[in-house]
């Protein structure tokens, strides 16, 4: 097709004639629309979808392209330290300090290059193992016009062009703009385009949701799912379109794609699709970071107005005490904090294929302490097989399987799912029922982890005026709408209860004759059925379940188990893996409790079965309200609200789209060993940035408050302002090395979780003791500079030397022996660094440039006295304040 022929993309719904004298368009019908963009059912050629790929570029929005050089940077400037810093150099730029303005607008603009590099680096690090799980759709395309059949195919979503038809199955992300040619049971998740949490329907213009005919017939409360979208929803409610940034929830569809990349709906609404609430680390770093702010703010104006109440000094402090707000910044948190997790993302992805989408959830994992797992595919192999079919009285009865199998073949053919289910692909195995004498199918209803069911309509040849409904699914939810009486059914639920005791799972069969009908068969149809049986089947466990989940418990992670499936099944499976299931709690017991109960008794089980998504969803919440930092790992469409409800979602790179899009990190493969080793660099990750951030915060208070004290006791400023921000330089330089550090294996065992209050108390009780040694200094520093020709000069080297002395020994001691050990290692270097520059940076060439006089030789006797106390003190406090910790981690974790 020559491509000024090519079509324009229609505005998806609004795309239409306009009949006249009407105020809305009325929608084109899936021909005209085909028509519209010049393409047919049968999809486009390759040849013409690489031409149309040319003209409208790729399926991207300008949101997810990777941001440019200058856009890093100056998002680098968002960051709430950063931007402190360059006010305070602002403003002594404004009161002409221009020594002082250029060191601290030089330290902004190291700490952005150094984070911007560390981003860029990771991005790239991993832009090739992400593009491995990015979002595929599944896309009719014949290889030429006269050419073979239109055959399905996994292609890229950047790779959509307009005219491309669609596929949609449960899970799948809606890839792009499209306009619904066929659909069965489709209905969507539209939250991240309409707020609704509600599923909506979605069905072509010439068809009308199940719901509508329902309500006419009187069935709408025969319907699971409540009503469509109403007029309200905005520019988004149009039943037969479906939009980018959508994911299907039940059902399947075909559609022809209307708009791609920046002419989709979202991306003219301007919306970023899935936005997620603040993390574990986000909270931590967030609350810790505005109290330093705080503090930060109020110290310049307490220098000034105590130097103007004692001494009578006026404006010329200011750069002093901008200089004191700027030693307390951790200015170098956001560098460590991307290296260390950009680090440990690249290793993750080389080492052991997990790939990190999110960089902060590396921390979060490292903090989690519970981990929630669904048992399909995570502790079994979810490649099921069946091992027997029994009827009513649990004797073997092949028509069960072969009524089990009619069921899964018709959904399967009607749906046009594009990928069939395990359980439907195990009976299929066993038998196909596709012969001569084998039913004819008319319509399906896909199975829908809600309901738990799955419905065929067939007609049997030599049955005519009547349909067979063929329903398959959940026993209890099968047996609920059979004709049988309460005894009767009690019966068959403990026969079910007995096989899936043996931790087999179990689809009950049951069949139904209703008068054939034109119209489509609703749920509400699947009543009043006849029971026929159970299909057994069996799932074997996952060759690395038990011992991962052993080394998950080693590293006090405290598992849950959230599942679909029968509550037999699935404590049969935790017991042969060595987890004692305990008392299981169900859906019908989760709905009886309400939040408060559910998260104490959260505490204490550990599986919850039958689970509809919301349940899975609420018990992770719950966790959370009960302080528990909580992971799920889940590959269903079923999973993707306890996904977003918890700290860290994970999920093999096998999950459905929606899955992948929501999870935070994508292992290779569903196997519990990945997400053991990613738990360990999540705890190597986070140990290393807590203790940077111990270790600065507490050093840097304990400086600011002595040299505040010392402000005020001395008549003149204890360091002046070049020489305060020349030993922040050489501390920020040291302090990098966190970034680098390994922490010992012992160290992995516990979560490293950063606590706000713990946090502050802990910086200020170590602050405080930093304080005291300085101010002992001070007072050493005083006699033995009182005969010195330059008391001033001497008194500033004295207090340099001392100040990242105290620094040196704050990296070596107060990061714990017990988490790093005594090995040599990055931080060790750097911390001798620090005290050789300490030493001999006041007696070199560059002392006197910064107004530095050589101290008296008795000062570092003096010197080295309070340094040898201060160890020992720093060393009991440490001692004391982990014996404290491990008590109290006891006392909190021991449950669950
Ligand atoms: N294709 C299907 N057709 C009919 N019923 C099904 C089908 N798949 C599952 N079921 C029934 O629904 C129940 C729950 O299945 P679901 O997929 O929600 O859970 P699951 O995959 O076992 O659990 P998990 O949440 O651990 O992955 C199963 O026990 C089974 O009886």
């Amino acid at each position: 097709m020559p491509e000024s022929a090519a079509p324009g993309p229609l505005a998806p719904g609004t795309g239409g004639s306009r009949a006249p004298g009407r105020e809305r368009p009325e929608p084109l019908t899936a021909l005209q629309v085909l028509r519209e963009l010049d393409t047919g059912p049968r999809g486009l050629t390759d040849a013409e979808a690489e031409r149309r790929l040319v003209r409208y570029g790729e399926n991207a929005l300008p949101a997810r392209r990777p941001p440019s050089w200058s856009r890093r940077l100056l998002r680098s400037l968002r960051d709430p330290f950063t931007a402190v810093l360059l006010c305070l150099g602002l403003v002594s730029v404004a009161v002409a300090a221009w020594g002082t303005g250029s060191v601290i607008l030089l330290l902004v603009a190291v700490s952005c290059l150094l984070r911007s590099s560390g981003e860029h680096r990771a991005d790239r690090a991993t832009a090739a193992l992400r593009a491995s799980v990015a979002t595929t759709a599944t896309v009719l395309r014949r290889p030429g016009p006269g050419g073979p059949e239109a055959r399905p195919r996994e292609v890229p979503a950047t790779e959509l062009v307009p005219g491309d038809v669609v596929r949609l199955g449960p899970g799948d992300l809606v890839p792009a703009d499209v306009r619904l040619l066929r659909s069965r049971g489709l209905r969507l998740h539209e939250a991240a385009l309409t707020g609704e949490s509600a599923p909506v329907d979605k069905y072509p213009v010439d068809e009308q949701p199940v719901d509508e005919r329902s309500v006419d017939e009187g069935l709408a409360d025969e319907h699971p799912l409540g009503a469509p979208d109403g007029p309200g929803a905005g520019p988004f409610a149009q039943p037969h379109t479906c939009f980018l940034g959508s994911s299907v929830a039940y059902g399947s569809a075909t559609a022809v794609v209307v708009a791609t990349g920046a002419r989709t709906r979202l991306a003219a609404a301007h919306a970023a699709p899935g936005g997620r609430r603040d993390s574990a680390f986000d909270q931590a770093v967030h609350g810790i970071s505005w109290t330093l702010i705080r503090f930060m703010l109020l110290t310049p104006p307490l220098v000034l107005m105590a130097g103007a109440a004692l001494h009578g000094r006026g404006l010329e402090t200011l750069p002093f005490a901008v200089a004191v707000a700027v030693g307390l910044t951790p200015e170098m948190l956001p560098v460590v904090v991307t290296t260390v997790l950009a680090r440990g993302a690249a290793r993750l992805a080389h080492e052991h294929r997990v790939i990190v989408r999110r960089l902060p959830a590396l921390h979060d994992l490292g903090a989690v302490d519970v981990l929630c797992l669904d048992k399909t595919g995570t502790l079994t192999q979810d490649r099921p097989a069946v091992v027997r079919a029994v009827d009513a009285h649990g004797r073997d009865d092949p028509e069960v399987l072969h009524w089990a199998a009619v069921n899964a073949w018709w959904t399967l053919q009607l749906a046009e799912l594009p990928t069939p289910d395990a359980l439907d692909e195990a009976l299929l195995e066993e038998a196909v029922p596709d012969g001569p004498d084998d039913p004819d199918g008319v319509a399906a209803l896909p199975f829908d982890p809600v309901r738990r069911l799955a419905t065929a309509v067939v007609r049997r040849p030599g049955r005519l005026g009547t349909h067979t409904l063929v329903v398959k699914g959940a026993a209890e939810t099968v047996l609920e709408r059979c004709a049988l009486d309460a005894a009767e059914r009690d019966r068959l639920l403990a026969l079910a209860a007995r096989e899936a005791g043996t931790g087999a799972r179990l689809l009950a069969v049951a069949l139904a004759e209703r008068p054939a009908r034109l119209r489509d068969h609703t749920p509400a149809d699947e009543r009043g059925l006849s029971f026929l049986g159970f299909v057994v089947l069996r799932d074997a466990l996952a060759p690395t379940a038990a011992a991962a989940l052993g080394s998950l418990a080693d590293r006090g992670v405290a598992v849950r188990i959230l599942t679909g499936d029968h509550p037999g099944t699935a404590a049969h499976t935790c017991r042969e893996l060595g987890l004692d299931p305990g008392r299981v709690l169900t859906a019908e017991d989760l709905d009886r409790l309400d939040d408060a109960e559910l998260a104490a008794a959260a505490r204490h089980t550990t599986v919850f079965a039958r689970c509809a998504p919301e349940h899975k969803a609420r018990v992770v919440t719950a966790l959370r309200a009960a302080g528990h930092v909580t992971g799920f790992l889940g590959d269903g469409v079923n999973d993707v609200p306890a996904l977003r409800a918890a700290d860290v979602g994970l999920c093999p790179k096998g999950a459905v789209a929606v899955v992948r899009d929501t999870a935070d990190l994508v292992l290779a493969e569903k196997d519990l060993a990945a997400v053991d080793h990613a738990v360990a660099a999540g705890r190597n990750a986070g140990g290393n940035i807590a203790a940077h951030l111990h270790v600065t915060l507490s050093s840097n208070l304990g400086n600011v408050i002595a040299m505040l004290a010392a402000a005020l006791l001395l008549p003149f400023l204890p360091m002046l302002p070049a020489q305060v921000l020349v030993q922040n330089l050489c501390s920020d330089a040291a302090q990098l090395a966190f970034a680098h550090d390994r922490p010992a294996p012992a160290a992995l065992r516990t979560p490293t979780r950063l606590r706000h209050r713990g946090f502050l108390r802990f910086i200020t009780g170590f602050g405080l003791l930093n304080a005291v040694a300085d101010v002992a200094t001070f007072g050493v520093l005083l006699v033995a500079t009182r005969s010195s020709a330059d008391t001033q000069g001497a008194f500033h080297a004295g207090w340099f030397t001392e100040n990242l002395l105290t620094q040196a020994l704050v990296m070596l001691l107060l990061r714990g022996a017990r988490r790093y050990g005594t090995a040599p290692g990055p931080v060790r270097y750097a911390a001798a660094a620090l005290a050789v520059t300490g030493v001999l940076l006041p007696l070199s060439p560059l002392g006197p440039l910064l107004a530095m006089t050589p101290p008296p030789p008795p000062y570092y006797l003096l010197l080295a006295a309070v340094l040898a106390l201060y160890a020992v003190a720093l060393r009991a406090a440490r001692s004391r304040y982990d014996r404290r910790c491990a008590a109290s981690a006891a006392a909190v974790t021991g449950t669950p």
